[in-house]
């Protein structure tokens, strides 16, 4: 994972290989970040004999990528859960104030009792990842893990103080990196997980 995070990081990756291994990398993490995922008993009829299989308990499980970059993420997370259902948050970080502005969202009014994994590849404030926590929950999620490439300790503190009191809450993650600059990236990081993945233009 680290080597694929490491060729993620190169300014000189282009975007084709920088969405290939995003793709990868989801697809590790969602391994881990659906261990608890809640599932029942199911008989299977094999074309040998009946036996008793498992199958995502109901209400089915909620993907929710965050546009733009989260998008990135998406079939890497539906490869390995198929049956899940996808439902889409635009957020973006207006780079000067770094408020979070929610300027699309495509998700069932009523969450109530649902597991959601929310995409995202950075978590830089905090701001982005806490604003869509409250959201879901506010819509009655009862459960969400985040599944994120990279952190910086500045947004998992973020997150601990808006949401560690809540032990439906989780994240994954593929590197805690060292801090945020001046212009709240993430440093070392991977400079704008959207323009890397979809080109600058935004
Ligand atoms: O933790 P934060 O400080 O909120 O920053 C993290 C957010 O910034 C980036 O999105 P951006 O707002 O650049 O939009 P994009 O995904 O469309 O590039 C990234 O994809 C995260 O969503
Ligand atoms: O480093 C960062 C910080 C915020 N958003 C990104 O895409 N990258
Ligand atoms: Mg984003």
């Amino acid at each position: 994972m680290a080597h694929k995070v490491s060729v993620l990081r190169d300014k000189n990756t282009p975007s084709p290989v920088f969405r290939q291994l995003t793709d990868e990398l989801v697809t590790l993490l969602a391994y881990e970040a659906t261990r608890e995922v809640k599932t029942v008993e199911v008989e299977v009829e094999t074309p040998v004999a009946t036996t008793t299989g498992i199958a995502f308990a109901k209400p089915t499980p909620l993907v929710v990528p965050i546009l733009r970059a989260g998008l990135g993420m998406l079939e890497g997370m539906t490869r390995l859960v198929p049956t899940a259902e996808v439902g889409f948050l635009g957020m973006a970080r207006n780079e000067e104030t770094l408020d979070i502005i929610t300027y699309a969202e495509r998700l069932p009014q009523d969450l109530t009792g649902r597991q959601v994994f929310v995409l995202d590849p950075m978590l830089a404030t905090g701001g982005t990842l806490v604003e869509a926590i409250k959201f879901l929950f506010d819509r009655g999620a009862a459960d969400v893990t985040c599944i994120c490439l990279i952190a910086a300790p500045e947004g998992i503190a973020k997150l601990e103080a808006a949401h560690g009191g809540n032990d439906s809450v989780h994240l994954v993650l593929a590197s805690l990196d060292e801090k945020l600059n001046e212009k709240a990236y993430i440093v070392p990081g991977l400079g704008d997980a959207g323009d890397r993945l979809y080109g600058v233009a935004h």
